[in-house]
């Protein structure tokens, strides 16, 4: 087919996959769908340094974004799936959350959110946090309520008012989270003013499916947070980008970004956390500067290999990163 792939077993597989799972009829759970994208995740999070996705040629490019829209809709499906289960337990339905096969993702991701938070936050604690995209399970809004932000509020964002349902159902008997989380339903694109309000943004992986989307909702949100406060954003890395969307240093116009995060377990998600500027960023010189380096992978492995781990800083000044 002239794909031009970097590892072409590995790619093979996954295009057979995406073959198979196009073809079905529903992408409600069920044996056939949880086999597939089980072996699609598992195909998917071995590192593999020879895996560059933006590299791949237009076809694979394609099915790449075909493919994240389909698994979109299948978590969205599952979710939805699992929040109505849990709704069902007569007692409080968040004493039953691991009933969720990928509970235990979600506590390790939001545990490396917190710690990210808490490294960025020079000991003051985000008194408002937003979720935008939280979808009919919002986990991580709720793992981070219950564990680690015991006094924060939350307010949730999703444009589909069957997901805030079901979302606001599965709190309500929480003494304590039922008053500190709130749910609208809104296009993110259509919240403006009060975006202000809040310390901290998390934007959900699937939230602007693609590069476009994702940089204009990256723009809106730059447009429209409070100065100083923290976005925290998923993004993918290697093989992974074939399940969520890839989002670089230099797709983050008028943010400092303060660190990526790429797991390397079972936490398929990598992770950006930056602050929105203070002040006028009409002269993008410096941030140009920024992200010309950030968005040079060569660079970018240099500073990584400087600092063998996975995480990359952007905390220093440009020279240092660069000298
Ligand atoms: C299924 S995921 C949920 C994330 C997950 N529950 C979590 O805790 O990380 C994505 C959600 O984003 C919502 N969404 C997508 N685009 C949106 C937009 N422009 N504005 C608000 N919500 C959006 C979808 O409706 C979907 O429910």
């Amino acid at each position: 087919m002239g794909y031009y792939c970097q590892d072409d077993k590995l790619v093979n597989t996954i295009c057979d996959l995406y073959e198979k799972i196009s073809k079905l009829e529903s992408l409600k759970p069920c044996e056939d769908v949880d086999t597939l994208f089980k072996q699609l995740v598992s195909t998917c999070i071995p590192p593999n340094a020879n895996i560059d996705v933006t590299k791949m040629c237009e076809s694979i490019q394609e099915m790449r974004s075909n493919l994240i829209k389909l698994c979109g809709h299948a978590e969205g499906h599952l979710e939805h799936h699992f929040s109505s289960i849990l709704t069902s337990f007569e007692d409080n339905p968040l004493h039953h959350l691991n009933v969720f096969p990928y509970y235990n993702n979600y506590l390790k991701l939001s545990k490396l959110e917190f710690d990210l938070l808490e490294q960025n936050l020079n000991g003051s604690v985000p008194k408002t946090v937003a979720f935008i995209g939280s979808g009919p399970l919002p986990l991580t809004s709720i793992v981070l309520a219950s564990f680690h932000l015991k006094d924060s509020i939350f307010h949730n964002f999703d444009v589909d008012p069957s997901a805030n349902s079901v979302a606001a159902r599965l709190v309500s008997s929480d003494p304590d989270l039922s008053q500190r989380m709130f749910f609208h339903t809104v296009d993110v694109m259509d919240v403006t003013e009060s975006l202000k309000d809040f310390d901290v943004v998390f934007l959900a992986a699937l939230v602007g499916m693609d590069k476009q989307e994702k940089i204009k909702v990256i723009e809106h949100l730059e447009k429209h947070m409070s100065p100083g406060a923290l976005l925290m954003l998923r993004s993918a890395h290697g093989p992974r980008a074939f399940l969520y969307p890839i989002v670089e240093p230099c797709d983050l116009q008028g943010f400092q970004v303060l660190s990526v995060y790429h797991p390397t377990d079972e936490v398929i998600n990598s992770v950006v956390i930056s602050r929105k500027l203070v002040g006028d960023v009409g002269n993008h010189d410096h941030m140009d500067q920024a992200s010309e380096l950030a968005c040079n992978c060569s660079q970018i492995h240099a500073i990584m290999n400087k600092k063998k781990s996975i995480v990359e800083e952007f905390t220093g000044s440009i020279e240092e990163q660069l000298s």
